[in-house]
């Protein structure tokens, strides 16, 4: 018989969401009903961050409108490019990202005239902007412009990232995997959001909750993670050999499992395809021929299959992608999901606070300084 491991809120149900299903039977993964499939297939990201943020999919001038408006929006305030250039080269990039939405959030606080998309909206056009302007201050002493006219934020982030134009079938591929990574329910960093918004904090508290616990290996930090393992074999056969030594010593193999989903991931299928694409594209399929390997091995010895992060990174290398920015990727993507919940949770709040089991010491006669050991 197996025995069900206890913690972590497992199978724990903590509240109620119109956002989205995750590992439903029978329904799979749908963002506001929408399958993901659909939604890989035939949405911009910025159609499906629309679609979460104001709960249905925009007319052709909405959309159209949607992302003019965002267009606009990504020029940083003076005193943020200023701090972007005060953080040490050597920083993670989610701290950066982390300091950068706080800082924002100083610049264009949340105020009661301000409505809630319009923080939506200016973190999903600016983020991009804060991550490569810091970027580029740092490795080349460059100060990039920020504004561009792109037409997406996937071609925005490789425009800005490359210094050229993105071909259309690298802007589609990140533009697919924004839309993968938008949302999924109660996973660790938008529960962590919610519980901030449930205090009545505002919203820039919310998603820098959100990019702080994104960040661990266990959640976002695992696209990060995965390219670490897959790049440092040459081929499927020393992955192989690596991968079985690391299972005899119980290590986690990052970019498998899942605490939702019990036999596949369904966003993996799909970003599996676009590493595949990328990789013929580029004729080079070290990386996916590679991962392919360490999934037979992880189905066969463990039977645990590849979340969305897995082929996330060999797909993000092919784009040219350095590792560290991999997760800021999944927050500017995120970013939609998070400000979804932060509404959702305001329209009927309560104040998140569970209850723990005490397990510490009985009562204890107070030891005044002087008689302790
Ligand atoms: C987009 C996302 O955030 S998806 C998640 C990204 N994170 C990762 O890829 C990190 C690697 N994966 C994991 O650590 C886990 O599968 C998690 C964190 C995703 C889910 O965790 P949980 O639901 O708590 O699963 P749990 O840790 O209990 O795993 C059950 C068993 O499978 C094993 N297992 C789970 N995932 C893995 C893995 N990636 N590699 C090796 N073994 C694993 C565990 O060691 C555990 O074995 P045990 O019962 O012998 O101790
Ligand atoms: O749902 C989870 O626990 C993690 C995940 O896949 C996500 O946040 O996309």
């Amino acid at each position: 018989m197996t025995v069900k491991k206890s913690g972590g809120l497992a199978d724990v149900v903590a509240g109620q969401t119109s956002i989205s299903t995750v590992g439903k039977a029978g329904m799979g993964l749908t963002y506001r009903g929408y399958s993901i499939e659909d939604l890989a297939a035939n949405a911009v990201f910025e159609e499906t961050a629309y679609l979460l943020n104001y709960g249905k999919l925009p007319t052709l001038p909405e959309l159209q409108a949607y992302k003019i408006k965002l267009r606009k929006l990504r020029k940083l305030p003076a005193g943020l490019l200023h701090i972007l250039e005060q953080l040490p080269a050597a920083a993670h990039p989610m701290d950066v990202l982390r300091t950068g939405v706080s800082a924002l959030g100083t610049f264009e606080p949340e105020s009661s005239a301000t409505d809630h998309h319009a923080v939506t909206d200016r973190l999903l056009a600016c983020s991009a902007s804060m991550l490569l302007y810091w970027h580029h201050y740092h490795s080349q002493g460059i100060r990039v412009d920020t504004e561009s006219d792109c037409d997406s934020i996937a071609e925005h982030f490789l425009q800005l990232l490359h210094g050229h134009s993105p071909s259309k079938l690298h802007e589609k591929a990140l533009d697919v995997s924004l839309t993968l990574y938008a949302e999924h329910e109660f996973n660790a960093s938008t529960f962590a959001a919610r519980v901030t918004a449930s205090t009545l904090s505002d919203a820039y508290s919310s998603v820098t909750t959100g990019i702080g616990t994104l960040r661990g290996n266990l959640h976002g930090g695992a696209n990060e993670a995965a390219m670490a393992l897959i790049e440092a074999f040459p081929n499927p056969a020393k992955a192989e050999a690596a991968v079985r030594h690391m299972l005899q010593e119980k290590k986690l193999i990052m970019g498998f499992g899942h605490r939702v989903y019990a036999v596949r991931d369904p966003r993996s299928d799909i970003i599996k395809r676009w590493s595949k694409k990328l990789s013929d594209d580029a004729q080079d399929w070290v990386l996916y021929d590679v991962s392919e390997r360490i999934e037979q091995i992880m189905r066969k010895e463990k039977q645990l299959f590849p979340n969305l992060d897995f082929y996330s990174a060999s797909a993000y290398r092919l784009l040219g992608i350095p590792t560290s920015l991999f997760t800021p990727i999944f927050v500017i993507s995120r970013i939609s999901g998070w400000m979804a919940h932060l509404v959702e949770q305001r329209s009927h709040n309560r104040l998140i606070r569970p209850n723990a089991d005490y397990i510490g010491p009985e009562t204890a006669s107070w030891l005044p300084i002087d008689h302790r050991s």
